[in-house]
């Protein structure tokens, strides 16, 4: 995507600098900037404050974290000390854990020497297979965008949580890659953006995406899915997903279920984009998927924009309230109307699952 007119992805190497370049997304909508990682400890880092953030990014930070990690020792205890770093950071995006397996995979049968190459290379790779899988998941997504546009008058409306968009991945995104494609496309297509409480994703990054894109969006409170669907208001509803089960069970940002259950009781498709690394092959039942709880601060207060032009906190509970913030909730299987992979659009149903990915169930 570009940012001031300058195509760019969401992170990038400067090996010749022993760096990796991403930009720190707890500043936007605001300010745009970006910051080098150059040590394990720079990348885990990034991953926990969620200056990078979003399943397939998570992943793409951690493939490099661990080049980052052997540039002075490429020992086998070295790439074990970074793996647990790097997996420690987040507990839900299943496809951290499905990166750093990949770079172990190769890294560990090559001879010490050779490491530190390979891994800048399989990083790479990891990340431009991120951006062709999401650029298919937008052609798959956009048929359906289609099909509605071509039997209604009007545009399109979609409605999405959170930020699956392509600052939540390399490029393209996963909810928002078949928005962008049918934009791009000419189709009439206008989206609802939950503002997604408590770090507002929704918010601060895909109304800075859309908006950058130009492609017509309103900003609603999170409550607001429900009337929105019961009004005839939202033809389709968009999400993405930090981790899906074998099953089709599809955990992603808290609040997504209630959207779910809204778009059961209207008889509107709920879908799921989702890169086949955030499929976690081995777990069956949504329940067991961890889920991230984190600083019951990142509730009572609410960052902004001061009329000043600052960046700043305010606090909008009494000061001694205590608050809960669990970052994820789980759709069951049989409230997801399908899911959009590369491959195609899926029923989130575990025969229809492995026939799509036989290759992923051998694996595991
Ligand atoms: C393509 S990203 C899919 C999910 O990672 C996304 O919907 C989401 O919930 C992101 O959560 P975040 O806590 O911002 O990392």
């Amino acid at each position: 995507m570009k940012v001031k007119g300058i195509p760019t992805r969401t992170i990038w190497p400067l090996r010749a600098d022993g760096a990796v370049g991403i930009i720190d997304q707890t500043r936007l909508p605001h300010r745009y900037e970006t910051v080098e990682l150059r040590t394990l400890e720079d990348a885990a880092r990034a991953i926990a404050d969620m200056l990078v953030r979003g399943a397939p990014l998570i992943g793409a930070t951690a493939a490099y974290g661990m080049a980052l990690a052997i540039r002075d020792d490429a020992s086998k205890a070295r790439l074990s000390e970074a793996y647990k770093v790097l997996h420690a950071t987040r507990p839900t995006a299943i496809n951290l854990r499905w990166a750093l397996d990949e770079m172990m995979g190769v890294l560990k049968p090559l001879p010490e020497g050779d490491r530190e190459d390979a891994a800048w290379a399989r990083a790479a790779a990891i990340c431009d297979e991120d951006v062709e899988i999401c650029r298919m998941i937008g052609v798959h997504g956009m048929d359906l965008i289609r099909e509605i546009a071509e039997r209604k008058d009007g545009p399109v409306n979609v409605l999405t949580h959170c930020n699956a968009g392509w600052l939540a991945t390399v490029d393209w995104g996963t909810a928002t890659s078949p928005v962008y494609h049918a934009h791009d496309e000419g189709l009439d297509v206008h989206v609802w953006v939950d503002e997604t409480r408590p770090r507002s994703q929704g918010a601060a990054l895909t109304s800075w995406e859309l908006l950058n894109h130009g492609v017509p969006h309103h900003l609603v409170t999170d409550n607001s899915g429900g009337l929105l669907m019961m009004r005839g208001m939202v033809d389709l509803v968009i999400v993405g997903t930090d981790r899906t089960t074998a099953s089709g069970d599809v955990c992603n940002k808290i609040g997504t279920y209630l959207k779910a259950l809204a778009a059961k009781d209207n008889d509107v498709p709920f879908y799921v984009a989702l890169p086949s690394p955030t499929i976690d092959f081995r777990l069956d039942d949504g329940i067991d998927i961890p889920i991230e709880e984190r600083s019951p601060d990142e509730v009572r207060w609410v960052p902004g924009l001061t009329r000043d032009g600052d960046i700043s906190e305010v606090l909008i509970c009494p000061e001694g309230t205590p608050a809960a913030n669990h970052a994820f909730d789980v759709t069951p299987a049989r409230l997801v109307t399908g899911l959009i992979t590369e491959k195609g659009v899926v029923e989130a149903d575990k025969s229809a699952i492995a026939r799509l990915f036989p290759e992923r169930v051998a694996a595991e």
